[in-house]
């Protein structure tokens, strides 16, 4: 509110904005400034301050709180993990392990440099010693002072000299004399010793003997000097990104506008800095930028790894700038000497930019892996695929849609297995679908029966999956290039619905579906199973609807954007989305061919040991899915519009006439028990018969019999395909 202008306590001073409190203003020049505008009311009362004076209080544990976001780790990160430990030590001891070998190969070199540069050193050491002898080194000295007639100068420097010389005559004395009793001693020894002798003479000349400006020992590891990572650096990057709001930012308020949370630290291999960025400026923003970013920080873009911190707000940057281009890193997997591995611990899958180990947790959850061609989908699987086979409790379904054999390694130890593009392999695929979906199905009643006390959370746990005869033990389902699968046109659309009904109903049951597509879209990944599926990695991706439909609805906006990723360079890296509490950058492992063979080598052993081989691995006929129809269309296929209401009977005839495989044993049947029949099988889907006027096909009289009505087949189709919608 404002004051009156004639209001006798009005201090001129208040006249004067202040900038801790409400702005006055002074009515008089505000009127006059708007004489043609009506006169406001003159409002009385007291002036209110928005922004309470004096300093402002915080609550302590709040302020402990902030505080305590930026704790500086007590134990090393790479301390941290066993798994992380052992690799670093294990990295340090192969690098020194490399430095001497490297030095040791080299000793006849170094040998040979020492016996060429001796003489030099001999040279060296004889000069050397008359210069001390004679105290040449203060010659200079006693020239000048006579050249400065200074004789009282040049008598004192001369009998310094003469001292010195008296002196050190008699060291340099004692010192040939020890040298003639060493040879002699020398003489008499063995000729090893002779030469041992010989050698660290050698040796010593060897060294005196080196010039300014080459080494004795060459550098087994070249120092690859990575400029420390600086505030100024950081702000000089950031600001010729072009992006408007830092620019503006920084020319408003230079030193403030882009604010360091916490000191710039080593974190792994490389250097970490935890940024504000200015007001209205988001992490979406710089990851935009990634490369103009990695060519203002002078550094490989495999090395620069901006990302959010949405947890603190949305321009919270962590920067990270890593010492080794991750394009160029290959990740070994730990599984590669492992002997066997508990899934329920999930799968060792790659590293992330830090070279911290990410693992996959698989049970309960279901995985998409999606990528532009040769970006490293399959390699991907493969790693997955050797944790869930070295776990001998898995039941491995695996289906390679390329027909390139790259799963081929594993096909040994699994349960059923295809390669192939060809339509009997995409039948195989489809038809694993349809027994999955069968096998959820009975699970979920075995699951049921099973007593509270052994499954108190209805959820598969380690304990009930060791229970083979339970039946729940966990099922893995890998489907590579699944567009060939989902995109058929016989079998996609069933494929597509029996996948969504696994990904959504199987996770507690045990039943984990992985799929991999190059093509993600609408077409060849329904969105049932992109909506639904949990753990999503996706490697190089050409634009945000690919990005989205891998990734998730929204991902692309909120700044994670496998877009960034560069074609083929970075072969193996992506974003992994559910499998940590952030979504991460991630550099899967790889495994070669001969690696993949021998861990499904071991795989087999550890199986045929525990008695869990099943199926294809055992030379098993594959088990084949009944054939299934959709009974409500097939109603409707043979009851025209029409035809109101018929009797159930006469809807039998029709349908074996339609399909004799699926419906001829129904029509097989005696009056009474074919019209029960098609009542029972009507009964899940909530449709009701009712008595019927009508007459028979073959002629005769009308009758009132047990029938249904073609509008209630309509509405349970609609029913049906809702609730699969929704
Ligand atoms: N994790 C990785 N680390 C290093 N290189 C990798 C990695 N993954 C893949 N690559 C490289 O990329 C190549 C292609 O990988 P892969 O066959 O897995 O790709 P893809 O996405 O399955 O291809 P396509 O879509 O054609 O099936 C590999 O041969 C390998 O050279």
């Amino acid at each position: 509110m404002t004051q009156p202008p004639d209001d006798p306590n009005h201090d001129s001073k208040d006249d004067q904005p202040d900038d801790k409190g409400a702005d006055i203003v002074d009515l008089n020049a505000a009127r006059s400034g708007r004489r043609s505008e009506p006169e406001p009311p003159v409002l009385e009362g007291e002036v209110l301050r928005v922004d309470q004076p004096g300093p402002s209080r915080t609550d302590w544990r709040a302020s402990l709180e902030r505080k305590a976001t930026t704790r500086q780790p007590i134990i090393p990160l790479w301390l941290r993990s066993r798994a992380e430990a052992i690799e670093t030590l294990r990295w340090a001891g192969l690098h020194y392990a490399h430095v001497a070998s490297y030095q040791l190969v080299r000793t006849p070199l170094y040998a040979g440099r020492l016996v060429a540069r001796a003489p030099l050193g001999l040279v060296r050491l004889v000069s050397g010693f008359v210069r001390w002898t004679f105290d040449l080194k203060g010659e200079p000295a006693r020239i000048a002072a006579v050249r400065k007639s200074d004789y009282d100068g040049y008598l004192k420097l001369s009998r310094q000299r003469d001292i010195r010389v008296r002196a050190r005559g008699w060291m340099t004395g004692l010192i040939l004399l020890g040298l003639l009793v060493l040879a002699v001693v020398t003489v008499n020894q063995p000729t090893a010793a002779q030469w041992g002798m010989l050698a660290v003479a050698v040796a010593l000349l060897g060294i005196l003997g080196k010039p300014a400006d080459r080494p004795l020992i060459n550098r087994a590891v070249m120092a690859s000097e990575v400029e420390k990572l600086t505030s100024d650096i950081v702000v000089r990057a950031l600001s010729v990104l072009g992006i408007a709001g830092i620019t503006q930012a920084l020319s408003k308020n230079p030193k403030d506008a882009i604010r360091f949370v916490a000191p710039i630290t080593r974190d792994g291999p490389g250097w970490r800095a935890d940024i504000d960025l200015p007001y209205g400026v988001t992490v979406a923003d710089v990851l935009d930028r990634r490369k103009q970013l990695s060519g203002a920080l002078r550094r490989p873009l495999g090395c620069i790894w901006p990302e959010g911190d949405p947890s603190v707000h949305e321009g919270r940057l962590i920067l990270w700038v890593g010492d080794k281009d991750l394009s160029k890193t290959v990740v070994r997997s730990p599984l590669k000497r492992a002997s066997s591995h508990d899934v329920f611990k999930g799968v060792p899958f790659g590293n992330d930019p830090r070279g911290r180990l990410v693992t996959v947790p698989l049970i309960q959850h279901n995985v998409l892996i999606g990528s532009q061609p040769g970006q490293g989908k399959t390699s991907s699987i493969r790693e997955l695929a050797a944790g869930i086979v070295l776990d001998a409790t898995v039941e491995a379904w695996f289906h390679e849609l390329k027909g390139t054999g790259d799963l081929d390694p594993y096909d040994k130890v699994c349960h059923r297995y295809v390669s192939g593009i060809e339509d009997e392999a995409i039948a195989y695929a489809a038809d694993s679908l349809t027994l999955l979906r069968k096998e959820v199905m009975r699970r979920s009643a075995a699951l049921k029966a099973l007593p509270a006390d052994l499954c108190p959370d209805k959820r598969i746990t380690r304990q009930i999956a060791d229970k083979r005869s339970l039946g729940l033990h966990p099922l893995v389902c890998i489907i590579d290039e699944c567009q060939n699968l989902f995109a058929h046109p016989e079998y996609g659309d069933k494929a597509g619905d029996d996948a969504e009904f696994i990904i959504k109903l199987g996770r507690a049951l045990g039943v984990v579906l992985i799929l991999a597509t190059q093509r993600p879209d609408r077409d060849s990944l329904p969105t049932g199973i992109s909506a639904n599926v949990s753990i999503r990695f996706c490697l190089r991706v050409a634009g945000q609807l690919e990005n989205d439909m891998i990734l998730g609805t929204s991902a692309y906006k909120n700044g994670i954007r496998a877009t960034v990723f560069v074609p083929e360079k970075d072969a193996g890296t992506g974003y992994l989305v559910g499998a940590t509490p952030m979504p991460k950058v991630v550099k899967a492992a790889y495994l070669n061919t001969p690696e993949t063979q021998l861990i499904a080598d071991r795989a087999y052993a550890l199986r045929k040991a525990r008695g869990t081989l099943s199926g294809h691995a055992l030379g098993e006929t594959p088990e084949q899915a009944a054939p299934s129809f959709d009974l409500l269309a097939d109603i409707l296929a043979v009851v025209p519009p029409s035809e109101a209401k018929v009797w159930n009977e006469t809807v039998v005839d029709r349908l074996a006439e339609l399909r004799p495989d699926a419906y001829g044993a129904w029509a097989a049947l005696e009056g009474g028990a074919k019209t029960a029949q098609l009542t029972t099988a009507l009964k899940p889907y909530g449709v009701r018969t009712m008595q019927v006027w009508g007459t028979p096909e073959s002629g005769g009289k009308g009758a009132n019999r047990i029938g249904i009505a073609r509008d209630d087949i309509t509405t349970a189709i609609t029913q049906r395909d809702k609730g699969k919608a929704s």
